[in-house]
């Protein structure tokens, strides 16, 4: 049987989230015995998409490759974990459509808790005028709209938050059978 993996995109603002949840969740994957790779915007920007900015067009091609790596590695039976802010609705809607076995995960916190967090200073940096279109300040972010998953980051515990996207992922591995372990 050719098994095909999934993946799980989360989006959402800068400290919203994703980074802590995704780590998380492929902690959880990992010790169940399934085939993990992660694509973090951060770490991605260091290589795949090394030289791209924060315009439009920068974070549509930004998310067209990691996309495209999505594919590939959820094809082969890999479950790939994103975890990019992906602003615009019809970029990720894009990519879902290529992907197939797609999970989004909405990983939502208001803007002013994000700012509060402010985990890497970035915040403080927009506010003052040091970074130029930063999501939520001065560049936009489309919320998803009928997310598989939505986490409330500062309603719910983290916990709470891992235990929703895997509740989710094993309905789908149920309903397919699909998704491959490591032999
Ligand atoms: N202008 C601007 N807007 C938003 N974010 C910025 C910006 N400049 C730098 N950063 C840092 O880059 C991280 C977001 O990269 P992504 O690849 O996830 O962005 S995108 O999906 O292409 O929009 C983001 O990481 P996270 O905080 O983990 O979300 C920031 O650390
Ligand atoms: N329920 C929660 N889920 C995820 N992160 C949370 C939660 N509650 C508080 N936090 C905190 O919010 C911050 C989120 O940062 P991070 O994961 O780097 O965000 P992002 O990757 O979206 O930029 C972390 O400091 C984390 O400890």
């Amino acid at each position: 049987m050719k098994h095909q993996g999934m993946t799980l995109w989360f989006t959402g603002l800068s400290g919203a989230g994703k980074t802590t949840i995704s780590k998380a969740v492929e902690e959880k994957l990992r010790e169940q015995g399934y085939k993990v790779e992660v694509l973090d915007g951060d770490v991605v920007r260091e290589n795949l998409t090394k030289g791209l900015g924060f315009s439009k067009a920068d974070r549509d091609e930004n998310i067209r490759r990691i996309g495209f790596v999505a594919q590939l590695l959820t094809r082969n039976g890999v479950i790939v974990i994103v975890s990019a802010i992906s602003p615009y609705r019809a970029i990720r809607d894009e990519v879902r459509g290529k992907i197939g076995n797609f999970m989004e995960i909405f990983v939502n916190a208001p803007l002013a808790v994000c700012e509060e967090r402010d985990v890497k200073g970035l915040y403080k940096k927009a506010r003052a005028g040091e970074i130029k279109s930063f999501t939520g300040i001065d560049d936009p972010y489309e919320p998803p709209i009928n997310p598989e998953v939505e986490c409330r980051t500062n309603q719910e515990t983290l916990a709470e938050s891992v235990e929703k996207v895997m509740a989710k992922l094993n309905e789908y591995v149920h309903v397919n059978n699909s998704v491959s372990k490591v032999a």
